[in-house]
């Protein structure tokens, strides 16, 4: 569903990623785990456009972001670290502007959006407007947003910075829910190791360089550590 090959970018004299190789199949949650400055935004920036490469490639789906953007783009949600709902504009609305983004028909997005909100429990806030919402519910709304085309790869950096405890664990939940429905490969970035662990596989970015892929099991055993969070510290610093 993804496969990036030897992809490289660079700010100045700083290098970002540094000739990064990675495929996801599809139905795979994966959590890009990495220290602050590993270079986990700057892939998400990459993978949705935002910034060009420098050199590499990568396949969404099959298709070359590099020559078939607009397609490639298509297949893709995200959640970024960021919050990015208008904060005037009622959730229906958000919701909305983003279904006629993608093309959807008036019934099919009114009904995904209801299903989507009802599934993650904000259906009541529909009418509201983003900014009464609690930071767990927007979150929450931004994920129903990113999966309303039904992308096939589904990337979050870092989505449940602030959160509590329970909407850290819903949001989870509706994310490996769509994985098991609709077979959607998850690119999930986090500095947590705990979320981490929740993971079917785990990357370990530092320095822009992969330094340990596999089930979070194997990916201690490989950073030569009894446990994933002692082996993270022990390889990241
Ligand atoms: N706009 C920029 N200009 C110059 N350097 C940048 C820029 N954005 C990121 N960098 C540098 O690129 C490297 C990777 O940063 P990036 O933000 O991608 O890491 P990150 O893993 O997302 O970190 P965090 O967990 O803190 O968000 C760091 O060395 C950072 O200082």
């Amino acid at each position: 569903m993804l496969d990036i090959q030897s992809l490289t970018k660079r700010y100045g004299e700083r290098t970002a990623l540094a000739g990064l190789s990675v495929s996801l199949p599809a139905g795979q949650f994966v959590a890009l785990l990495g220290p602050n400055g590993a270079g986990k935004s700057t892939l998400f920036q990459v993978l949705t456009g935002l910034f060009v490469a420098d050199g590499g490639d990568v396949q969404v789906a099959g298709l070359s972001l590099h020559r078939h953007a607009v397609k490639a783009l298509a297949h893709i949600g995200v959640v970024f670290q960021q919050m990015s709902l208008d904060l005037d504009l009622s959730v229906r609305r958000n919701l909305q502007f983003h279904a006629d983004l993608h093309g959807l028909p008036g019934a099919v997005a009114r009904e995904r959006i209801d299903a989507g909100c009802q599934a993650l429990g904000t259906a009541a806030d529909l009418d509201r407007p983003v900014r009464e919402l609690s930071g767990g519910n927007r979150r929450k709304v931004e994920l129903v947003r990113a999966l309303l085309h039904h992308p096939q790869l589904l990337l979050m950096d870092e989505p449940t910075v602030g959160l509590d405890p329970k909407s850290r664990r819903d949001l989870l939940a509706a994310v490996r829910a769509d994985v098991a429905a609709r077979g959607t490969a998850v690119l999930w970035a986090t500095h947590l190791v705990e979320e981490a662990e929740a993971a079917d596989r785990v990357l370990v970015l530092h320095k822009g360089r992969l330094l340990a892929d596999g089930t979070p099991a194997r990916v201690a055993e490989q950073l030569g550590a009894p446990r994933l969070e002692e082996a993270f510290i022990k390889a990241t610093t």
